[in-house]
């Protein structure tokens, strides 16, 4: 099996990745497995400048082929926040439970046609010094006035998605990733990885 080094601590993210990677013939590795890696300062002002931060400065380092996404949640009652700054909305912490008490408590009384979102994913793909692939996938929901669901991490449990008639966090982490802006960016790079790697 190879080996895929995934520039991310997010163990929801890792996850996700495992399973996605998993029937393709990778064994997922991340920053989780590296605990003496300090974290990449995240100074872009677009997912897709902060995934190719994370990409480029592990790549440096391992100087292996790196892929880092960078992901978050926008909501549009809310000019597009929490954005870049989703994993910190609501402190450096990066509570999950705590990001989305403060996003249901800004959409306090908006009423559920006015609370469109979507998931925002860009995924990075370096080669040691060489070239960064960027792709970028979006998933669409709307906002619950409360959370439903266990699975999944982060927003997931907020987010419904009407096609599904479910949150993310009540789907299976096979139906997430038939549809998630993870794995919708994923399909973007599927070609590239199968040439990196092969
Ligand atoms: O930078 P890394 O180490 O990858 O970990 P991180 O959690 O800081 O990652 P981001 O900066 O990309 O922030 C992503 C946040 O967006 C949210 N998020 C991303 N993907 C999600 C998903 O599939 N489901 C729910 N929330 C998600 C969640 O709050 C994440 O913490
Ligand atoms: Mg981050």
């Amino acid at each position: 099996m190879k080996e895929i080094i995934i520039a991310t601590k997010n163990k929801g993210k890792v996850k996700d990745f495992e399973q996605l990677f998993k029937t393709k013939g990778f064994v997922v590795k991340s920053l989780l497995d590296y605990p003496e890696i300090t974290d990449v300062e995240e100074t872009g002002e677009t997912f897709a400048e902060n995934a190719k931060l994370k990409s480029q400065q592990i790549s440096t380092l391992f100087n292996r082929i790196v892929i880092a996404d960078d992901s978050g949640l926008s909501i549009d009652a809310l000019n597009g926040e929490p954005g870049i700054y989703s994993a910190r909305y609501a402190g450096e912490e990066k509570n999950d439970g705590s990001n989305i008490e403060k996003v249901l408590d800004r959409l306090e009384g908006v009423p559920q046609d006015k609370r469109t979102a979507r998931f925002h994913c860009a995924l990075s793909v370096t080669v040691p010094n060489q070239e960064t692939y960027v792709v970028e996938g979006t998933c669409e929901g709307v906002i619950t006035t409360k959370p439903e669901g266990k699975n999944g991490f982060g927003y997931d449990p907020i987010f419904y998605i009407p096609e599904q008639n479910k949150t993310m966090a009540e789907l299976s982490s096979e139906e997430k990733n038939k549809i998630s802006h993870r794995a919708n960016a994923l399909k973007k790079l599927q070609v590239t990885i199968n040439d990196l790697f092969n």
